[in-house]
């Protein structure tokens, strides 16, 4: 008898991520199976042949929550069979009385799969942007250094469908296009460190995963505090959104975010090349050539220029670019705009001149 669909599911999409990474490996033996960080210098040990590569290390992060518990299950029965090594990180936030506690138990979980290496990471949550933001920022800086320790191929991520249309729907609301609907990418990060095997799977199959499998999970209290607005969407947005539009509702936003990448990276594109032909010798923007731009070109081109100039990418909003904006399709010889990062934006003779100062 094979095994449950919803442990088939799971392994089925972490196989494929599995190969991807190999088919990588194969390709660019070097790039990721750098020995873990060390002494760096002259005794260096040269570059071993490929055939002695070693096998590539992948990590999972694991909270301790269903999703990540069904992805590293996943992730120890596949790895094996296709020659891959597997390991685990917990990040201890340290958010809640216990947490450690918490963490060490989730490394013994790993551990029981057969992952090895296993880490627990204690990190400090700064409050840049509220909890969450800082929480996930902290979270990602110890990823990625427990990552470069272990010289790890490719660190798993474990979120699903439903997690990806509350990204959609965060996105909406914030209201700033495109780029924010497009959620959250199957491959991301440092030369596509961070992989997303179960964006297409529901949260149910993951849990139903863990439950046949008798894995024990976690389940974290701030996924059901309301005063996450994550939370409130989970329990109450989303549930009102299927009732009133049917169920198909998180897969349909799950496709618009596809979608919406697509479209965002062409716009991008379309954007380098359009910025290349509005700059004169002198680095600055011709305003004639930035006006007859299609306006979403158009405000990839500012949004870049301010950022080139020193803007930090996290802090410029909509509002921004639209001032930005003003400049060129509603001038009225009006003053200079400062942006953050210290970045003033005015014009002059037809230019745009974008410098920090
Ligand atoms: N404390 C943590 N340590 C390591 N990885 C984490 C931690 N928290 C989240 N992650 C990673 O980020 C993914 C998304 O986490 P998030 O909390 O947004 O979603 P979730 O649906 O609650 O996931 P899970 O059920 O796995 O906790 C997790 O599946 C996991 O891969």
């Amino acid at each position: 008898m094979g095994p449950h669909p919803a442990v088939a599911a799971i392994r089925l999409v972490v196989r494929r991520v599995l190969h991807d990474i190999l088919d990588e490996h194969t390709r660019n033996p070097g790039e990721h199976s750098r020995s873990p960080v060390g002494p760096a210098g002259p005794g260096r040990i040269p570059e071993a042949p490929r055939e002695r590569e070693p096998a590539p290390l992948v990590l999972v992060a694991c909270s301790g929550g269903a999703d990540s518990m069904a992805l590293a299950s996943a992730l120890a029965f596949e790895a094996p069979r296709l020659g891959v090594r597997a390991g685990g990180v917990t990040v201890d936030h340290g958010l809640q009385a216990g947490s450690d506690l918490r963490a060490a138990e989730v490394t013994l979980r790993l551990r029981g799969l057969g992952l090895d290496p296993v880490e627990s990471v204690a990190v400090t949550v700064g409050r840049d942007g509220g909890p969450e933001a800082a929480a996930r920022d902290a979270r990602y800086v110890a990823l990625d250094a427990a990552a470069e320790r272990h010289g790890a191929a490719a660190v798993l991520l474990g979120h699903t469908r439903d997690d990806q249309a509350e990204t959609v729907l965060l996105g909406l609301a914030r209201g700033s296009g495109i780029r924010s609907l497009s959620g959250m990418a199957a491959v991301s990060g440092a030369a596509g460190r961070y992989r997303r095997p179960f964006l297409r799977l529901d949260r149910q199959t993951a849990r139903k995963a863990c439950m046949v499998q008798s894995l024990p999970v976690w389940d974290d209290p701030h996924n059901t505090d309301p005063a996450y607005t994550r939370s409130r969407l989970r329990h109450e947005g989303l549930p009102a959104l299927e009732k009133a539009l049917g169920k198909g509702v998180v897969e349909a936003l799950a496709r618009t975010a596809q979608l919406s990448r697509d479209d965002a990276d062409a716009l991008d594109a379309w954007a380098g090349r359009a910025e290349a032909g509005v700059r004169d010798a002198d680095g600055r923007l011709e305003c004639a050539g930035l006006h007859a731009l299609p306006p979403a070109v158009r405000r990839r081109v500012l949004r870049r220029a301010a950022i080139d100039a020193g803007a930090p990418a996290g802090s410029l909003f909509a509002r921004h670019i639209e001032e930005i904006d003003r400049l060129i399709t509603g001038w009225r010889g009006q003053g200079a705009i400062n942006l953050p990062g210290r970045v003033v934006v005015r014009r002059q003779g037809g230019r745009l001149v974008i410098r920090q100062g």
